[in-house]
């Protein structure tokens, strides 16, 4: 697996780092708030549970399944929920935990769920921001670190539902895709 990366963007010290950053200012946003933490499987499933281990006060964790990519790498435009929450999220202080904002669809479609369903509050913390990407108009309220307009995988992100467990973030060699396209 390691033989199919090109390069290293963000190596475990660097997500570490940027991890602790961002929980710090979780902190102290949240305290004594109790937030409804919301991780968007799969890709955010390492990034929330590294995050929350950082938080050290009172929060509740749930997860909700959504998908707007298939095995590909160019998104579909269309956001199907796959597995809701169990928690309601009314008058609660929501903060969605996603691993990337790319075109932006997946949150714009979750923060104006969120909203009907009558949260108190929404935000949202990425763990990367893909800005030169964005369709559909999402501010990240927490952004861990903003990335160049490259396909990346590791740390939770896929490839046609590969490279999820690589414990650092990476670009692929082009002939990883070009295999599958062949
Ligand atoms: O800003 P967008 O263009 O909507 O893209 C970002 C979303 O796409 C990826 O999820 P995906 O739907 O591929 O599902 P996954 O998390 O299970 O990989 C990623 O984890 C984000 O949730
Ligand atoms: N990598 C993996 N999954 C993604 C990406 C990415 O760069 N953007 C949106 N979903
Ligand atoms: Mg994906």
């Amino acid at each position: 697996m390691e033989n199919d990366i090109l390069k290293v963007l963000y190596s475990q010290q660097d997500i570490h780092d940027i991890t602790t950053r961002l929980a710090a200012e979780l902190r102290r946003d949240y305290a004594g708030k109790n937030p409804l933490v919301i991780c968007i499987l799969k890709g955010a499933i390492m990034f929330m549970t590294d995050l929350v281990r950082e938080v050290d006060d009172y929060l509740e964790i749930d997860f909700m399944d959504v998908s707007s990519y298939g095995n590909e790498t160019e998104s579909s435009g269309e956001v199907k929920i796959l597995k809701d929450l169990d928690a309601s999220v009314a008058h609660r202080d929501v903060l969605i935990v996603e691993d990337i904002v790319d075109t932006g669809r997946t949150l714009h479609y979750l923060m104006a769920l969120f909203k009907t369903r009558q949260a108190n509050s929404v935000k949202i913390c990425t763990l990367m921001d893909k800005p030169e990407r964005r369709i559909a108009d999402v501010h990240a309220d927490y952004v861990g670190t903003t990335v160049p307009n490259e396909f990346v995988v590791g740390y939770g992100l896929d490839y046609a539902e590969r490279y999820r467990n690589l414990p650092y973030i990476g670009v692929l060699k082009p002939e990883v895709y070009a295999h599958d396209e062949g």
